[in-house]
């Protein structure tokens, strides 16, 4: 298992040789087992149904994704050493890749039992300040039968799948936001992740660009 060190320089790596890298925390890290104590004490309630941008309809979004969300603050001890790690790679991967990051956002995601998240991009190109995705996985014990897999598909050839990544405890995939298609497979069982963005910062007039 990696150290935290030696995890930031391969993810930098891979960044940089393949706009995407898959890796697995140390199942001990801390940040990792705050998130796990917060899980436990989250309630339904504290859920609530993601959208796919103001002008949606319900109808579409439906069919488009089916996950509920609980976005991360600093108000919540467990939540907010997680940021500071995430915090912590952001401080790296500047300084290692000069990606000029500016802060992070991130929710909790839960997909009940059929929930999906069809094929998108998290970001279009000259449009958005989100430039690199992560998704952290939270399910102990997942199998092959409980579906829920993560298909990332090539930039160049969106009907290639690249990678299927298994929503496994402590696997945290990152990747250029603009550049890689991606979709989460219906999933059998409930399955937690932790979906976030690295974002630049497109302040104008000395207004600091509010996160989400
Ligand atoms: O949970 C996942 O595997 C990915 C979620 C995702 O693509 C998103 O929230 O944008
Ligand atoms: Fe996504």
């Amino acid at each position: 298992m990696a150290t935290q060190s030696n995890l930031f320089e391969q993810i930098a790596l891979d960044l940089q040789v393949h706009g995407l890298s898959i890796q697995s925390l140390d199942l001990n890290e801390p940040a990792l087992l705050a998130l796990t104590e917060r899980l436990t004490i989250l309630s339904p309630q504290d859920f609530r149904k993601a959208g796919i941008g103001r002008q949606e309809e319900h109808n579409k979004n439906e069919y488009i994704r089916r996950d509920k969300i609980h976005w991360l603050d600093n108000k919540n001890p467990q939540e907010a050493l997680f940021l500071s790690y995430m915090q912590d790679l952001q401080s790296y991967l500047n300084r290692k890749l000069f990606l000029g990051l500016f802060s992070y956002e991130c929710h909790f995601a839960r997909y009940e039992p059929g929930a999906f998240y069809k094929k998108h991009l998290d970001a279009f190109k000259g449009e958005t300040n989100r430039v690199l995705s992560t998704v952290l996985y939270l399910n102990p014990f997942w199998q092959s039968q409980d579906g829920g897999e993560l298909a990332v598909y090539d930039p160049h050839n969106p009907d290639n799948i690249l990678h299927i990544v298994a929503p496994s405890y402590g696997t945290l995939v990152t990747f250029l936001s603009d550049e890689f298609p991606h979709e989460v497979l219906r999933a059998k069982k409930t399955r937690h992740s932790i979906a976030g963005w690295f974002r630049v910062n497109t302040s104008v007039g000395g207004n600091i660009d509010p996160p989400q």
